[in-house]
């Protein structure tokens, strides 16, 4: 069996526990998602138990789509408490450089705990870079092919794993570049499923050592269920359905089959 393949073998035998603290958007669409490719999500972040529950847990994935300070708090307590129980952990800095705030905010969850694997669309990985690369300014267009060269620099300075998503995903690590060419345009279309790919990374972070082989299996798992929904949908509405549907029916054998990687 690939490697590829071999990954969502064990999310399934598994069953990863992936402590999230995410967005009120997205929770109950990530949690299905989790559920549907195997995993057992788990959504905490009360500060009473969320040291608690990163320690029972195999991955956490912290997702900053709805901020408030109660939850920062909380964020950060997961993640010192990911960096001391050696918790492998994702980060998605949704929306950062729309705020002051936001990109405070990402700073610090980055400054507390790296991160192993940080996931964001174009325009959030160069916004990311720009901030904490200060030596270095990056474009300001929003094409992923120009969120590379920040990307590789921030994978760089922080010695962790970068995944910019859209059309095509990149996933940085070092000098190595990983392509996924899988996926639909109508996941565009769908709130939360950049948040989905990102609780992904953190399922596989949790069956997976390999860091950079983690995140490369989560974006494929992504891209060959969104072709496998984009056959059988009329609209964003039946491709959400059918989203699940395919996450649940994904085999190893097909998924390494239909993945379009240089990996
Ligand atoms: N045009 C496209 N073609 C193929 N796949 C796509 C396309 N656009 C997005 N995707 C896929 O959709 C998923 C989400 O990526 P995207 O870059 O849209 O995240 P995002 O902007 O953070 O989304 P959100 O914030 O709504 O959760 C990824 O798995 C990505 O590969
Ligand atoms: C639409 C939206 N707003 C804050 S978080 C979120 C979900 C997508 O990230
Ligand atoms: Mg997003």
């Amino acid at each position: 069996m690939s490697s590829i393949a071999f990954v969502l073998q064990k999310i399934r035998t598994k069953s990863p526990l992936v402590h999230n603290i995410t967005n009120y958007v997205v929770m109950n669409n990530t949690a299905n998602a989790l559920l549907a490719v195997g995993a057992s999500p788990v959504m905490a972040h009360a500060i009473e138990e969320v040291k608690d529950i990163v320690t029972i847990s195999s991955s956490l994935v912290i997702n900053m789509g709805t901020l408030s300070e109660k939850w920062v708090e909380s964020m950060l307590m997961a993640v010192q408490q990911a960096k001391a129980t050696k918790t492998p952990f994702v980060f998605d800095p949704v929306g950062v450089g729309a705020s002051a705030y936001r990109t405070a905010i990402a700073q610090k969850i980055i400054e507390t705990a790296t991160p192993n694997v940080i996931r964001g669309n174009a325009s959030e990985i160069m916004a990311l870079a720009k901030v904490t690369n200060s030596t270095k300014g990056v474009d300001s267009t929003m094409d992923t092919k120009d969120a590379i060269e920040g990307a590789t620099l921030l994978a760089q300075k922080l010695n962790n794993t970068i995944v910019i998503s859209g059309e095509t995903d990149y996933i940085i690590t070092g000098d190595n570049i990983s392509k996924i060419e899988n996926g639909s345009p109508l996941m565009a279309k769908i709130t939360g499923m950049g948040c989905t790919a990102t609780a992904l990374v953190g399922t596989c972070l949790g069956v997976e050592e390999d860091i950079h082989l983690a995140a490369t299996v989560a974006m494929a798992i992504m891209g060959v269920a969104g072709d496998l929904a984009h056959e059988k949908s009329a609209g964003p509405g039946s491709f959400q359905m059918n989203f699940y549907d395919s996450l649940y029916e994904l085999s190893p054998e097909v998924l390494a089959e239909k993945v379009k990687t240089n990996a």
